[in-house]
């Protein structure tokens, strides 16, 4: 049945006619920004997409750092797709299947799930994204106890190019369900979703500062001593804060005061990056180094016990990110950290004696289990086996789009770094707006990075390998992973291109082509 323009243009925002990323770093203006709110429209923009000859592109929140949701043809956003459809609560009382409309955001999902005394058992460091989103580009939070948060999900289902909605799982189609768990939202729109969540927990959690030095001397013990552990990294003080924490059934206690959680700290701190972005580079250092003393103090707090809260678990789980950023973060496997820090630590070292660059902290150090046993396992086999600590996964498959690198499985124990991912974190803020030079830092980051073994995560301001330059480039300029995505993705890349090429064979969801160019994906 043939669609009218007008059919289509009712579903448009009134509101937003132009798309940007959370950080302000990339703009588009879409021909039109579609707001469906049920199947049947979502259909209709499908059927109208092949008519006019149209791409469609789908956002969530636009967290995502890099330009993948960019498009000048039709943009979809789910915000008004985002109930909460329905709670399957398991006998044993350990768990609840949350099936939801896939616009919906992580913090109206956090908010759902409390009213029934339920959680989320992994989050990243922000709860805005949307649930088709987090899943879409591999989102990740710091456990050694938890995979990547899609390992939470139990299915998901799609609107396809064909106008047919498909329902995936472990055991439905599980190839399909391995792309459609990574998809860069190239696969098809994601309707719906189904997510693991469990009784609601408290966060009890003891933040350290640590000796750069003595974390690396500690490397081999510190990422499985708690459930959920991530490291801050300040290179020119040359410390750390160590965060480390479990789930607790406590009553809150409130952290410790935050100097930029203020109005005024913020401001400063923001003011001082400016200063140093526009002003005077070389003060970088000093400013990192007067924020620490303010924001933690000063001496080494290992081993002390050093600031104790509990807070609830998302509050707990997120974290303040701050200001408008860049963000380059690769996964190499863990057991290389100390060789790859120490690396890192030259590079900065050096850039800062010579003025070439100056780099923002923290420098986010983080792990996930991203060892699959390969075979779908139930949830209570993975509960036995690790005498209750960590996930009760809704899934134990591999997305084929994993970035993460294939390390020996353990998931139940005994856990040590060789299962284990370890992410690194660059963070550059853009303070007021002002864009600081990443480049030269970025491109070496990532030289190291690939010599270990690295991939980017897929959301973020990587600028990629290119053929013709035996170095990435030093202006910053994003060059793609196409000339090594088969080289890096081998039989799983093919597999997913298959799939995508299959359920999409004349591009429908090809908007934001530029980046897939980039990127190998077409
Ligand atoms: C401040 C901040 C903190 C962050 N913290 C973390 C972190 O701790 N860990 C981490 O791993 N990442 C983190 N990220 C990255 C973020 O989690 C991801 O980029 C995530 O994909 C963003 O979700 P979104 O809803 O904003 O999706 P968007 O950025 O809008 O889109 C991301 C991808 O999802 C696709 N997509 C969206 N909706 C659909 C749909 N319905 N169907 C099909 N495809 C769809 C898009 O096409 C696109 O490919 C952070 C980002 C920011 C800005
Ligand atoms: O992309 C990300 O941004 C924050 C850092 O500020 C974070 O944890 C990511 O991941």
């Amino acid at each position: 049945m043939a669609v009218s323009m007008q059919d289509v243009r009712v579903l448009a925002s009134t509101t937003r006619t132009s798309h940007h990323t959370w950080a302000l770093t990339f703009f588009c203006r879409p021909e039109l920004y579609l707001q469906p709110s049920s199947i049947e429209q979502l259909q209709t923009i499908v059927r109208a997409a092949h008519q006019f000859k149209k791409t469609i592109t789908v956002t969530g929140a636009g967290h995502s750092p890099s330009d993948i949701t960019m498009t000048k043809d039709w943009l979809i956003n789910l915000d008004n797709f985002n109930n909460v459809l329905s709670f399957s609560r398991h006998e044993s009382g350990l768990f609840t299947d949350v099936r939801v409309e896939a616009g919906i955001r992580i913090y109206q999902l956090n908010a759902a799930l409390a009213s029934r005394g339920l959680a989320l058992q992994n989050l990243g460091s922000i709860s805005d994204q949307s649930i088709a989103g987090i899943i879409s580009t591999g989102t990740h939070g710091s456990s050694a106890y938890h995979g990547l948060v899609s390992q939470q999900i139990v299915d998901i289902t799609l609107l396809l190019a064909s106008g047919d909605l498909l329902t995936v799982s472990p055991t439905v189609q599980p190839d399909l369900f391995r792309a459609a768990m990574l998809s860069l939202g190239k696969l098809g729109i994601i309707t719906h979703v189904t997510i693991r969540a469990i009784p609601s927990f408290t966060i009890h959690s003891f933040q350290e500062i640590i000796d750069f030095d003595k974390l690396l001397e500690d490397w081999s013990t510190v990422w499985t001593s708690k459930e959920y552990v991530r490291v801050w990294w300040f290179p020119y003080s040359r410390k750390c804060i160590l965060w480390r924490a479990q789930k607790s059934r406590k009553s809150l206690s409130a952290p410790r005061d935050s100097f930029y959680g203020t109005w005024l700290g913020r401001k400063l701190y923001e003011t001082l990056l400016w200063f140093a972005t526009r002003i005077y580079k070389r003060a970088m250092p000093a400013i990192e180094r007067f924020v620490f003393r303010r924001q933690y103090g000063w001496e080494s707090t290992y081993g002390l016990g050093g600031s104790e809260a509990v807070q609830n678990s998302v509050d707990g789980l997120n974290m303040d990110c701050l200001f408008r950023q860049f963000v380059n973060e690769w996964a190499l496997p863990l057991k290389h950290g100390v060789e790859v820090l120490k690396l890192v630590d030259q590079a900065v070292t050096k850039a800062a004696e010579s003025g070439a660059y100056y780099v923002h902290a923290p420098i986010e150090v983080r792990c996930s289990n991203c060892s699959y046993p390969d075979k779908e396992t139930t949830p209570f086999e993975i509960i036995e086996m690790s005498g209750g600590i960590g996930a009760i996964p809704g899934n134990t498959l591999r997305p084929l789009l994993d970035y993460s690198p294939v390390v020996p499985y353990s998931f139940t124990g005994p856990i040590s770094n060789e299962n284990l991912t370890l992410y690194l974190n660059a963070t550059m803020y853009r303070p007021f707006g002002r864009d600081p030079p990443i480049g030269q830092w970025y491109s070496e980051f990532e030289d190291i990075m690939a010599a270990y073994g690295g991939k980017p995560h897929w959301a973020k301001n990587f600028i990629g390998k290119s053929p013709e330059k035996t170095n990435v480039p030093t202006s910053g300029e994003m060059v793609g992973l196409a000339s090594v995505f088969e080289n890096w993705y081998g039989e799983d890349g093919k597999k997913y291109k298959a799939i995508r090429e299959k359920l999409d064979p004349e591009g429908l969801l090809f908007g934001g082509k530029e980046w897939a160019i980039r990127n190998g994906i077409i």
